[in-house]
C-alpha cells in the first residue's frame, strides 16, 4: 500500500522544466558538426564588436549558438515553402526574427553582434540585419509631457503599436521598412533620421521588451497580439543583478571619459563631475529605473525565451537553456 503511494507521488515542479539545460562543456560539444571555423579576418572582425570578447567564448558559445540558429531557420525556410505549396501562392522572401532580450547592460547588443557576424557566414542566409526596439522609444518631449522622462524603458515608454508594425511589415516581406533611431548620445530619438530594412533573410530585433506581454493600453478589446508573436526564436541574456549593476557602472565610467565628454552629449553636463560623484549618479539610475525595470518587466519574461544564456561576472556564458517543449 505504501509502496502503491509512493509511485504515485507527483514529481516536484522542476521535473516538467520544458527546457533541456548544458554546462559550457557540454555546450561546446554541439559545435562539433558545425563545418565553419573562423579565419583570422573574422577573428578581428569579432573583437572589432567588442574586444574584451575572447575567442575561446566565440568558439565554446556563439558557434555552436550560430549552427542551431542557422538549422532553425533552415527548417523554417523550408516550412514556409510547405505554407506557400497549400495556399498555391507565389514565394515570397519573409525574414527569420530572432529576439533578444535581457536587462539594460546584460550584453544584449554586443551578443547581437556576434550573431549577425556569425549567421552572415552560413551560405542559406547572408543577409542578416539588426535593429533595436529604443528606437520605438517616444521620444523625450512626448515622454515629457505624459510625466514619463524617469520611465525610459518601461513599458509605457515605447510606441509599443508602432513596433508592432514594423515588424507587421517585416514579416508580410514588404520590401523598404524604415525603423527610428535612438540615439544613446543625445539621449532621444532622431528626430530625421531612420533605418531602413530591406528584406534581410534574417532579422535580429534587440531589446528589453521583446517578450513582454503586459497590456496594451491602446486597444479597448478583442485578442492581444504581442511583439514575440512576430519572433520566431528568441535568447534571453541574464546575469546576477549584482553583477549588471557593476556592469552599467564601468560603461557608465568609460562614457564619462569618452562620449560625455562631447557638448552634444545629453550627459555632458555630468560630465565635470568627480569619479566618485559620477558613479553615485549612475547607482541612482540603476535604483530608480533600471534595477527597477529589470524586477518588475524585464526578469518575469526570461522563462518565455527558447534559449537562455546565463553569464558569469566576467561575461563567460556558463549555463545554457533551451527550450524542449
Ligand atoms: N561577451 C562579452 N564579453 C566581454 N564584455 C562584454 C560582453 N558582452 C557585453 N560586454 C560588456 O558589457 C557592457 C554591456 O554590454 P552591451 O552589449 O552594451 O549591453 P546592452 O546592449 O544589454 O545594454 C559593455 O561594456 C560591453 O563591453
Ligand atoms: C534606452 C534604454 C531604455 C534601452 O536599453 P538598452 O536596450 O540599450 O539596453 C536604456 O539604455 C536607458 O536609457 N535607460 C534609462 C536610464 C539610463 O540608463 O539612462
Amino acid at each position: 500500500m505504501k509502496e502503491t503511494l509512493m509511485n504515485n507521488t507527483i514529481p516536484p515542479l522542476s521535473a516538467f522544466s520544458p527546457y533541456l539545460s548544458f554546462t559550457r562543456e557540454e555546450w561546446a560539444h554541439l559545435r562539433d558538426d558545425a563545418p565553419l571555423p573562423l579565419t583570422e579576418a573574422e577573428i578581428k572582425n569579432l573583437q572589432g564588436i567588442n574586444e574584451r570578447l575572447s575567442i575561446e567564448e566565440v568558439n565554446t558559445i556563439y558557434l555552436p549558438l550560430s549552427r542551431l540558429l542557422n538549422l532553425y531557420a533552415t527548417a523554417s525556410q523550408k516550412l514556409h515553402q510547405t505554407t506557400n505549396v497549400f495556399l498555391n501562392k507565389q514565394e515570397k522572401k519573409v525574414p527569420y526574427i530572432i529576439g533578444v532580450a535581457g536587462s539594460v547592460a546584460v550584453g544584449k547588443s554586443t551578443t547581437s553582434r556576434i550573431i549577425q557576424a556569425l549567421l552572415s557566414r552560413w551560405d542559406n542566409h547572408p543577409k542578416v540585419e539588426l535593429v533595436t526596439t529604443d528606437g520605438f522609444l517616444y521620444p523625450n518631449h512626448v515622454l515629457e509631457s505624459k510625466g514619463l522622462l524617469q520611465r525610459k524603458g518601461f513599458p509605457e515608454s515605447y510606441n509599443i503599436r508602432r513596433l508592432m508594425k514594423f515588424l507587421y511589415n517585416v514579416k508580410s516581406g514588404n520590401p523598404n521598412v524604415e525603423v527610428p533611431l535612438y540615439s544613446h548620445l543625445a539621449y532621444d530619438i532622431l528626430p530625421d533620421v531612420c533605418q531602413t530594412i530591406q528584406q534581410p533573410d534574417i532579422l535580429i530585433v534587440e531589446g528589453i521588451n521583446i517578450l513582454q506581454t503586459g497590456k496594451q493600453t491602446d486597444e479597448t478589446s478583442g485578442p492581444q497580439i504581442f511583439v514575440s508573436d512576430f519572433l520566431d526564436f528568441s535568447v534571453y541574456v541574464d546575469a546576477s543583478e549584482q553583477d549588471l549593476l557593476s556592469w552599467y557602472l564601468q560603461r557608465f565610467e568609460i562614457l564619462r571619459e569618452t562620449a560625455f565628454q562631447n557638448p552634444a552629449s545629453y550627459f555632458h553636463r555630468y560630465a565635470s563631475l568627480s569619479k566618485e560623484e559620477a558613479l553615485q549618479f549612475a547607482r541612482g539610475i540603476w535604483k530608480d529605473i533600471n534595477g527597477m525595470n529589470l524586477r518588475e518587466n524585464i526578469l518575469p519574461t526570461k522563462y518565455r525565451a527558447t534559449l537562455i544564456l546565463e553569464k558569469a561576472s566576467d561575461h563567460s556564458v556558463e549555463k545554457i537553456q533551451l527550450r524542449k517543449i
